[in-house]
């Protein structure tokens, strides 16, 4: 600055003529790392987005203020135990329920609802099909109502392990080759999502195997996938999101993986279990505590290792007699989660 007041004339222009060039460089160098920065980056592509959804029937409300969004090639579970709002969110997505407030868009809202309905395909109801006629033959149907060209029955028969009984009538299927013959029913126009509502209940071992390996088939060929269930096992298994609901309100929403990956929790037995509550609870590292039959649960909010801890309440007059760190599993999270009344992270 000094040096520019100092010069005259021509001196006053080159330094001028070096500023411009020196932030025109600047500009290039940014511009061309924000260019890498978002060639870099995936494309996230939005299949659905739910605002602020709720239903109420009557006084009941089974749906709360919900709002998720679904982004193409990812496995999404909605999980709750049973009359958490599942079916019913499923429902007003797909136009089946009216919502009471809040509001939804298919595919960024570039589409209305009903045209992004024929890229979606559901099954949020028992397999239903013309028992007299054969799987073929259902399908061939299917086809001819969604107006659907019937070259990729074959393929879809072989993806849920049906190529074989083709031909075989639909009231001698059991209820796990119903549901496949569900499953391939609602592949056939190659929709965008794949939708399903507790789509493993009533299955036996086996059959509930190679449901989750067709989801999981069917998620590797690209297809976004939404199931409901009640079974923390199956979305553990076979989501990569979940959604948690608890009496029609969201609890969590996010990575399965992120939500197993919290910092765990510590188990502590000490001779003065207030003093060490009461430090326990100053500590800035821990959220809730639990007290029960004279063991101490403390969850923690951010990593603190056993070593750290154990010096720490030593310092402070504390001689612990347990000290284990735990990782919780989703199970028990989930169990957490549907006790306490809190969110505890938003999308
Ligand atoms: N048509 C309806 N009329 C009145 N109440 C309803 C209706 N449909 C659902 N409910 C109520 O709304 C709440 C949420 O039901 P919903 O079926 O969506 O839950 P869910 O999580 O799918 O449970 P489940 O796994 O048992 O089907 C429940 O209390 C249920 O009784």
């Amino acid at each position: 600055m000094i040096i520019f007041k100092e010069a005259h004339g021509r001196k006053k222009i080159i330094i001028i003529i070096i500023i411009i060039i020196l932030y025109c460089n600047k500009t290039r160098s940014y511009s061309s790392s924000r260019h890498e920065e978002l060639k870099n980056k995936p494309i996230l592509e939005s299949i659905l987005t739910v605002n602020n959804l709720t239903k109420k029937f009557g006084f009941l409300a089974a749906v709360k203020d919900l709002s998720f969004s679904i982004e193409k090639g990812n496995v999404y579970g909605i999980l709750g135990p049973n009359g958490s709002g599942k079916s019913t969110t499923l429902g007003i997505i797909l136009n089946v329920v009216n919502q009471t407030s809040g509001d939804f868009s298919w595919f960024g809202g570039t589409t209305s609802t009903h045209n992004a309905l024929k890229k979606v395909g559901a099954i949020i109801e028992r397999p239903n099909f013309y028992p007299y006629m054969t799987a073929l033959q259902n399908l061939k149907l299917v086809c001819k109502i969604k107006d659907v060209g019937q070259d990729k029955i074959e393929e879809k028969l072989a993806l849920v392990g049906l190529q074989e009984r083709r031909n075989t009538k639909f009231s001698t299927f059991s209820l796990g080759m119903k549901q496949r013959l569900a499953i391939a029913s609602a592949l056939l126009n190659d929709p965008e999502i794949l939708i399903l509502d507790e789509p493993t209940n009533g299955l036996d071992p086996q059959g509930i195997h190679q449901i989750r390996e067709i989801i999981k088939k069917v998620a590797s060929s690209g297809t976004t996938i939404l199931l409901a269930s009640h079974l923390l096992d199956e979305v553990e298994k076979v989501c990569s999101h979940v959604i948690i609901l608890r009496k029609g309100e969201k609890l969590y929403s996010g990575k399965v993986e992120d939500m197993l990956a919290t910092h765990g929790f510590f188990e502590l037995k000490t001779a003065d279990l207030n003093a060490l509550v009461t430090l326990l609870n100053n500590h800035a590292s821990f959220g809730k505590i639990n007290q029960e039959n004279g063991l101490i649960t403390a969850f923690l909010k951010e990593e603190l290792d056993a070593l750290t801890l154990n010096q720490y309440l030593f310092e402070k007059g504390i001689v612990l007699s347990h000290l284990v760190k735990r990782k919780e599993s989703l199970e028990e999270q989930f169990l957490t989660l549907t006790n306490t009344p809190t969110t505890i992270n938003k999308i």
